[in-house]
C-alpha cells in the first residue's frame, strides 16, 4: 500500500518550536516538515510544495485555495519582542526604512502603523543583507523579525515593538502567522495537526530543551511563554481582519546598496 506523507511547511524561528516538537512528538501525525523563514513559507503553500503551512497572515488573502485552519498562531497581545524597527532617531523624523526581506506580514505591519500611527511616509527598500544595520545614515531605520533581533537588542538608539505599536494604535493583539490548509484536505489531518499543536504548546520547556535553546543568552521560554501568544481568538481575527482591509500595501524598492 502507497502511504502518502503529507508535506507541511513552517517558519524556521524559535517562536515556532513548540509547533515543530508537537508535530515530531505526537504520535499520529506523520508529516515532513519543510522549514524556512516566512516568506518562503507562502512561496511553497503557493507552488503546491506543501498542502498546510505556517504562513504569513499577510499572504493569506492572495492564497485563494487556502482555508485558517487550527485554533493557534504566532502570536501577540502585547510586546512581541522579535519584530521591532530599530533607529538612531526617533521614527517622527525616519526617511527610509530598510525591510527584513524575510518579512511579508512585519513588512505591511510597519507600513501601516508609520502611515497611520507615526503618520509619516518614508522610502521603502528590501534589506537582504544584514550588514546593512551597520551602516546605517541620519534618517535611516530597519525592520528585523525573527530570532536574530536578540543580537541586536540595545544597539539602538531607538527600538519599536511592532506589537506593542498595533496594539496602542487599535488595542487588539496580533496575529504575525496563521495555520492554513488547501482547501478539500483530508480533515484528519487538520484535527491531527491540531491535536499535534496543543501537544506542543504543553511541552514548550522540552522543546527549549531538545533544540538547544536553554544555552542561549537570552531567556527563551520566558520569550515563548510572555511575548508570544499561540492562540488564534476572536480578537486576533478581528485584528487581521482590520488590517488585511486597511489598504496599505508598502512595495519595498531594491537596495540603493
Ligand atoms: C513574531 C514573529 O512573527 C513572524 C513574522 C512574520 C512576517 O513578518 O511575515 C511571519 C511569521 C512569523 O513567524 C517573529 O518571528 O518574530
Amino acid at each position: 500500500m502507497m502511504v502518502i506523507v503529507p508535506r507541511i511547511a513552517a517558519v524556521s524561528y524559535l517562536n515556532t518550536i513548540p509547533f515543530i516538537y508537537g508535530i515530531g512528538h505526537e504520535g499520529n501525525l506523520r508529516a515532513e516538515l519543510l522549514l524556512s523563514p516566512p516568506a518562503v513559507c507562502a512561496k511553497n503553500f503557493a507552488e503546491h510544495k506543501a498542502d498546510i503551512a505556517l504562513v504569513p497572515a499577510a499572504a493569506v488573502p492572495s492564497l485563494a485555495d487556502a482555508e485558517i485552519v487550527t485554533e493557534y498562531c504566532i502570536g501577540a497581545a502585547g510586546p512581541v519582542r522579535t519584530v521591532v524597527l530599530l533607529s538612531g532617531e526617533p521614527i517622527e523624523t525616519v526617511r527610509r526604512v530598510f525591510l527584513d526581506a524575510h518579512s511579508l506580514t512585519s513588512v505591511q505591519l510597519a507600513g501601516y502603523l508609520l502611515a497611520k500611527h507615526w503618520k509619516v511616509s518614508p522610502e521603502y527598500y528590501t534589506m537582504e543583507d544584514y550588514a546593512q544595520l551597520d551602516h546605517a545614515l541620519p534618517g535611516d531605520a530597519f525592520l528585523l523579525i525573527g530570532d536574530k533581533v536578540f543580537d541586536y537588542e540595545g544597539r539602538f538608539a531607538y527600538s519599536y515593538d511592532l506589537a506593542a505599536e498595533w496594539k496602542k494604535a487599535t488595542r487588539l493583539p496580533f496575529a504575525f502567522a496563521v495555520w492554513i490548509a488547501r482547501k478539500g484536505v483530508d480533515p484528519d489531518l487538520t484535527e491531527g495537526l491540531q491535536h499535534a499543536l496543543t501537544f506542543g504548546i504543553e511541552h514548550t520547556y522540552e522543546a527549549v530543551l531538545e533544540y538547544g535553546f536553554d544555552r542561549k543568552p537570552y531567556d527563551a521560554y520566558g520569550y515563548l511563554t510572555q511575548n508570544i501568544d499561540y492562540i488564534f481568538d476572536n480578537q486576533k481575527h478581528k485584528a487581521l481582519q482590520k488590517f488585511w482591509n486597511s489598504g496599505i500595501k508598502v512595495s519595498p524598492r531594491a537596495n540603493p546598496g
